[in-house]
């Protein structure tokens, strides 16, 4: 029994899933084009990383192999595979929900690649609920360059940016003093509210602070307010039979906060992976920890910045020893991603990708798994690991 430790690398592809040109992302491959552009030179940026990728830990759990390269004379200490996706979208809440075991068998609502649009009575009832003075926005955008496009006038006219992506998001940008972080809250509940019957997946709130479209940037204290996920995941599972789930960065808020014990928060990677390693060391026998690395997705793969993802990817290898070390017998970790964002793909949004599945710790026997056909049995495998009944889909591979 002991612990477990779900951490999600937020847009860690490994390669185009089976079903990728249905979703127009043919050839993308999130950990496979970042290993090329550091071979070839095309990842160097001074003062913050060099020449091919450098991935000693993640390469002996069998991150390679689980990739399918080759090239990698190492046999993996762990468990190592992959998995593909069977829910129908390639947002973080369906990866999510499906690696907690319960895949999304239903269209999420999107909004029109369209300007505007947003449909006018939404427009309308978030206006007049919540008696702001008008929008600016509606259309599709990165949400850092519409914070330089409109940011200047969001605080001469006080009126919030509200934008979405390819994603089934409604997101609000608006400056954490100017209009108020508990007001930019308050607004997306008002907001939530009037796009449930879209079948809209989240609404974000995105506060930034700065004078200037120069100086504009967002803090850490965007939030999530999603739908709750339609059946209970493995997280709800958990809680019913008397354990802690201890939920690090947005993943309380990525489940809508059920199935949730306690909430650590991070700014950054780093930080989060040290609230994991807290999470861990007060953990009990039977308990779960489930963590989100937001920044390889939220910084780096929507920015489509291959230099920062590697940077990132080269951080996070180097402190998997210092987990490794805070294991105990029983225990085991597993190393997973909810969809891709591959940095050198067109565009901005997520890639349809198969992710890596690679389990570790003390007592784990190394063995290849295969390609898994959902990431439903990551979540199958860890109820079986801490003995609770499983979410429904999925097979466990331990
Ligand atoms: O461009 P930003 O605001 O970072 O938006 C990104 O973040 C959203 C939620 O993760 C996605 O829908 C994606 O478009
Ligand atoms: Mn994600
Ligand atoms: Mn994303």
């Amino acid at each position: 029994m002991a612990r477990a430790v779900i951490m999600v690398l937020d847009s860690f592809g490994i390669g185009a899933a089976p079903d990728a040109e249905d979703f127009g992302d043919d050839g993308a491959d999130t950990f496979g084009h970042i290993l090329e552009a550091c071979r070839s030179g095309r990842a160097d940026r001074a003062g913050l990383r060099n020449g091919p990728l450098h991935l000693p830990n993640l390469e002996r759990l069998g991150l390679f192999a689980a990739a399918g390269r080759g090239d990698s004379p190492v046999r993996p200490d762990g468990v190592w595979g992959s998995a593909r996706e069977i829910s129908r979208g390639k947002d973080t809440p369906s990866g999510h929900w499906e690696i907690a075991g319960v895949p999304v068998a239903f269209d999420w609502g999107y909004f029109p690649h369209e300007v505007p649009t947003f449909p006018p009575e939404l427009v309308r009832q978030i206006v007049d609920d919540s008696g702001i003075p008008g929008i600016l926005g509606d259309r599709h955008a990165s949400g850092t360059e519409i914070i330089r496009d409109l940011g200047e006038e969001s605080l001469a006219t006080g009126k919030p940016i509200l934008y979405t992506s390819s994603d089934s998001v409604l997101q609000i940008a608006a400056h954490e003093a100017h209009f108020g972080l508990d007001r930019l809250y308050e607004l997306c509940t008002v907001a939530r509210r009037h796009v449930d019957p879209l079948n809209i997946g989240r609404v974000i709130a995105r506060p930034f602070i700065g004078d200037s479209a120069e100086s504009f940037t967002r803090t850490a204290n965007r939030r999530d307010y999603s739908v709750p996920p339609p059946q209970p995941t493995l997280l709800e599972r958990a809680v019913e039979a008397g354990r802690t789930v201890h939920a690090v960065g947005k993943t309380a808020d990525i489940f809508a906060h059920r199935g949730i014990s306690r909430v650590l928060k991070g700014d950054g990677n780093m930080a989060l992976f040290d609230r994991m390693l807290e999470a861990l060391s007060e953990a009990s026998s039977g308990d779960l920890v489930f963590v989100n690395f937001v920044d390889f997705d939220m910084i780096y793969g929507h920015r489509r910045d291959v230099a920062g993802y590697a940077a990132a990817l080269e951080a996070f290898d180097a402190r998997l020893p210092e987990l490794e070390a805070a294991m105990r017998p029983g225990d085991i970790a597993i190393a997973t991603a909810d969809h891709g964002c591959d940095p050198t793909f067109r565009g901005s949004d997520h890639t349809r990708e198969i992710v890596p599945v690679l389990g570790f710790g003390p007592d784990v026997e190394p063995k290849p798994i295969g390609r898994r056909e959902t990431f439903a049995d990551i979540g199958a495998s860890v109820a079986a690991h801490l003995g609770i009944a499983a979410a429904g889909a999925g097979r466990s591979f331990l």
